[in-house]
């Protein structure tokens, strides 16, 4: 299956070294505008771009916050590579300046906030998301992930805060694993810190990250969009708990009544503690297209039997 929904292939759309210079090669083409968000390590701004007067985000990190220059060089790499990649579904890395041991990266903005804002609106109403809509939003980070595999790129961190959308309802898988290269840990021993509700077995007991790990964190991301909640969520969990309820896969079922049964069987083909019986991102996205094919279809024939029933004024 082609990664992308789209007929251009993603390698005709990459502008040239040259080209990508020519527009962002210098950090005084940027006009940084207002900030629009602040990570642990970073800050955000909008940016313009006055060479061909784009709006960008502007990702703003303390060189100082690298583990040491090993992770500062490897950072750039990764950098390096990230720019490399070009699908409508993942935030475009267009170019890094280093200035004043600030690091900045040049991102597309995404403008219409992210994953995780959503599921909060809906879980504040005690609303559900439909099923549609679910395979709607899922198939595109299906098609981001598969595209970032074929191209031997984990994402490394697939959460719903990492999910952006843009007004049109478009997609966009962003902040590929930098994390890794800055300095403190997201969990001790006693208490978790941030959220590795979606982190796998395998790199819960040090066993390394690799490409199902990304695997089981987008079928976390499925439970989420029908649960609601993470699946192995818990009120003042402690780590230990949280690692015992990963490795048994031990979480609530989403509810029967409302969601598929492909749905529950997806979920568990992605939420399995061996990484080996895992699918892999390609199997992912072949069911999400399947599945977001039949809910379209159904929407558009109920549309058109409403129509149908509707009686013609006028006439
Ligand atoms: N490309 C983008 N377009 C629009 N907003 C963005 C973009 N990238 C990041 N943001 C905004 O900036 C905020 C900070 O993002 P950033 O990636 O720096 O940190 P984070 O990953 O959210 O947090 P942490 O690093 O602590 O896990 C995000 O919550 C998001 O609202």
């Amino acid at each position: 299956m082609a990664s992308s929904s789209s007929s251009l292939q993603p390698s005709q759309l990459l502008p040239t070294e040259s080209q990508m210079q020519a527009i962002y090669g210098k950090f005084e083409h940027m006009e940084i505008g207002k900030q629009i968000g602040k990570g642990q390590f970073s800050e955000v701004f909008r940016a313009l771009n006055n060479v061909n007067g784009e709006m960008v985000a502007m990702k703003k990190i303390q060189l100082h916050v690298m583990k040491d220059k090993k992770a500062r060089e490897d950072c750039l790499k990764e950098i390096d590579l990230l720019r490399q990649l070009n699908h409508e579904n993942v935030i475009k890395y267009y170019a890094s300046y280093i200035v004043d041991k600030d690091l900045y990266i040049v991102l597309e903005l995404a403008d219409a906030g992210d994953l995780s804002k959503l599921i909060r609106q809906f879980k504040k109403n005690h609303r559900l998301l439909p099923e549609r809509t679910i395979w709607k939003y899922f198939v595109q980070i299906c098609r981001a992930l598969a595209y970032m595999h074929s191209k031997r790129v984990m994402h490394r961190d697939l959460k719903p805060a990492n999910v952006f959308l843009t007004k049109m309802g478009v997609v966009k898988l962003g902040d590929l694993g930098l994390g890794r290269f800055f300095s403190t840990q997201t969990y001790n021993a006693h208490s978790v810190v941030g959220t590795p509700y979606y982190m796998s077995p395998e790199r819960m007991n040090s066993g390394g990250y690799n490409f199902k790990s990304d695997i089981w964190s987008i079928g976390c991301l499925l439970y989420e969009m029908a649960a609601l909640q993470s699946p192995f969520f818990g009120v003042k969990i402690n780590i230990f708990a949280l690692i015992r309820k990963i490795d048994r896969c031990e979480y609530p079922p989403i509810p029967s009544d409302i969601y598929s049964a492909q749905m529950r069987s997806l979920i568990s083909n992605c939420i399995c503690n061996d990484s080996t019986k895992r699918m892999d991102a390609q199997q992912v996205a072949m069911v999400a297209e399947q599945m977001h094919a039949y809910f379209t279809q159904q929407h558009q024939q109920h549309h058109v039997r409403r129509q149908q029933q509707t009686p013609q004024s006028g006439k």
